[in-house]
């Protein structure tokens, strides 16, 4: 072992002391500066920790309690507030009460942003790329186009939902029950039915593309979690290297490019004209984008349209099921709802438009399953200053509360009850005002749609009515095990139906 004299010693100490040292203790400083520095929200009350490191323990906390954290901040600041929850990359902050929420609400886009909050939240920067989310025309062409098709589609959509549930739950003339796991049975239905209207048929049936955009959303899931762990800048290489996006788009590029490739060619020898095209979101998008665009993008395009909207309808779809299963008797007035209107006009959308009780129902299955906590997520894009003083930063992300509403007894009478009826009464009772109490309806006491920002709302009543219609009319159904409704499941502010849970179905008896 080398051995030192007291001099050697001393002059290495002061070397390390000079050159190590200091910067070591100047790089502490600045972190505890960084870490304990006053910030914006700190005036904010929080709901769990705001420590540097216990908030991170709150934010793990918020991934498997978040619904008992956003009602702990809702009962809190019951009488109008304002509390914030650590998430791993964020806090986000909720806001309570009907003025606020209004304010939060009715706030231009300039200040709190939609669009912003979701490409931040989503990463949609990578998922989508700029080109995408700067121009989002799928969005624009929800809110027009594909509105106003839904009664000339439903019929297709009829048959594409008869399809569906030929290949998913086969029939035959056995009174035995068979098992199918339903939330992946719902997934695979929705994604069928959906892409009727967003790129037809056949690519819709395809189980590769339905496969694609069914595990897509996972994997932007799986993204947004791999992102909190690093800095923005480092979002693009991580992306590119660590998560299965690229090679997703490359998949849908290829899935896409024969369909592109053909109506190009209908679109040719029809010398332009449009309507040679079949009437649907692709079409739309070709028509409308610009002409710079690639397969690319176009593949981007549909994803998205696809994410907003097959898993939210599928988890509404498979929670119905469960408690149209744990419900008995709510299927016989549902079934002769569905058999009185298709007998008068078949299977269209005037038909799904008089099914009241079923509209109320499913407005209750949202009611206690919309599918976030909160909702009205925005981002601050300046700073703000709401009536209570409360001064919210620019770039702050920010919600208000949903669930705890439509939980809430001075809202809604005996809030624990699933009362498929509850709607369905209101519209009786005020004939009037009927369209008030349907479920495309929003307001600040009903949120699962967000509040008139949906766009996808009309479309998505329509079809789980034909699904849950199509069902009823020609299946009977079971829980697995009788009288246990499959536990569903939180995750952050997030509800699904629980996804190992079978149904048992056979052919209707009665
Ligand atoms: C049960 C079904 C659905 C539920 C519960 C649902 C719920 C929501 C919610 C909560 C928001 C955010 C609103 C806000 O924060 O203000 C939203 C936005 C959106 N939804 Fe839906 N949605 C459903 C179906 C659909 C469908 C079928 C589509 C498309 C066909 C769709 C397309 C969209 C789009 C594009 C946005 C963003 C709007 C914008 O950026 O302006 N949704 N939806």
């Amino acid at each position: 072992m080398a051995m030192y004299t007291p001099y050697e010693i001393r002059s290495i100490f002061s070397s390390f002391s000079t050159y190590v040292l200091v910067p070591l203790i100047v790089a502490g400083a600045a972190l505890i500066w960084a870490l304990w520095k006053p910030r914006p929200l700190d005036t904010i009350p929080t709901v769990g920790a705001s420590g540097p490191l216990s908030s991170y323990f709150s934010a793990i906390r918020f991934m498997f309690q978040g619904w008992d954290m956003i009602q702990e901040g809702y009962l809190r600041f019951y009488d109008g507030g304002i509390f914030k929850i650590p998430m791993i990359d964020r806090y986000m902050v909720v806001v309570v009460g009907r003025k606020l929420s209004e304010e939060l609400r009715s706030a231009p886009e300039d200040v709190f942003s939609l669009d912003q909050a979701m490409v931040d939240m989503l990463h949609l920067d990578f998922v989508f790329g700029k080109k995408v989310y700067l121009n989002p025309i799928q969005t624009h062409l929800m809110k027009t186009k594909m509105t106003k098709a839904i009664a000339a589609f439903t019929p297709e959509l009829y048959n594409e939902t008869v399809q569906g549930f030929e290949i998913h739950m086969p029939l035959d003339d056995s009174k035995e029950w068979k098992a199918v796991p339903c939330l992946p049975t719902c997934s695979q239905l929705s994604t069928i039915i959906n892409n009727r209207i967003v790129v037809g048929n056949p690519l819709c049936r395809d189980p590769e593309y339905i496969k694609l955009n069914l595990s897509f959303i996972v994997d932007m899931f799986k993204c947004r979690m791999l992102f909190s762990l690093f800095p923005r800048f480092l979002e693009p290489l991580v992306g590119q290297f660590a998560t299965n996006i690229p090679s997703q788009i490359q998949l849908g590029m290829r899935l896409l490019k024969p369909v592109l490739d053909e109506r190009t060619q209908i679109l040719e020898d029809a010398d332009g004209d449009w309507s040679a095209l079949p009437d649907d979101m692709l079409s739309w998008l070709m028509e409308s984008v610009p002409k710079d665009e690639t397969l690319d993008t176009m593949t981007r395009r549909l994803l998205g349209v696809n994410v907003a909207a097959i898993h939210t309808i599928a988890h509404t779809f498979s929670h119905g099921i469960f408690y149209l299963a744990s419900n008995k008797e709510l299927i016989a007035p549902i079934r002769k709802e569905v058999e009185d209107a298709i007998a008068e006009d078949g299977w269209t959308k005037t038909a799904m438009g008089k099914l009241y009780l079923l509209d109320s129902f499913l407005k209750e299955v949202l009611r206690f399953n919309g599918a976030q906590a909160w909702s009205l997520n925005r981002i601050a894009l300046k700073d703000w200053t709401f009536s209570d003083g409360t001064f919210i930063p620019k770039g702050t992300s920010i919600a208000a509360c949903a669930t705890p509403v439509h939980m809430d007894e001075t809202v809604y009478p005996d809030p624990q009850k699933f009362d498929a009826y509850r709607f369905y009464r209101m519209m009786e009772h005020h004939d009037s005002e009927v369209g008030q109490h349907l479920l495309v309806k929003t307001s600040l006491e009903y949120l699962p749609f967000g509040h008139g920002t949906c766009p996808g709302r009309f479309f998505a009543a329509n079809q789980m009515k034909l699904m849950i219609g199509y069902l009823l009319l020609n299946y009977d159904i079971e829980l697995e095990t009788p009288g246990v409704m499959p536990k569903r499941v939180w995750f952050e502010a997030a509800v699904r139906p629980n996804p190992n849970a079978n149904i048992l179905y056979r052919k209707r008896q009665t």
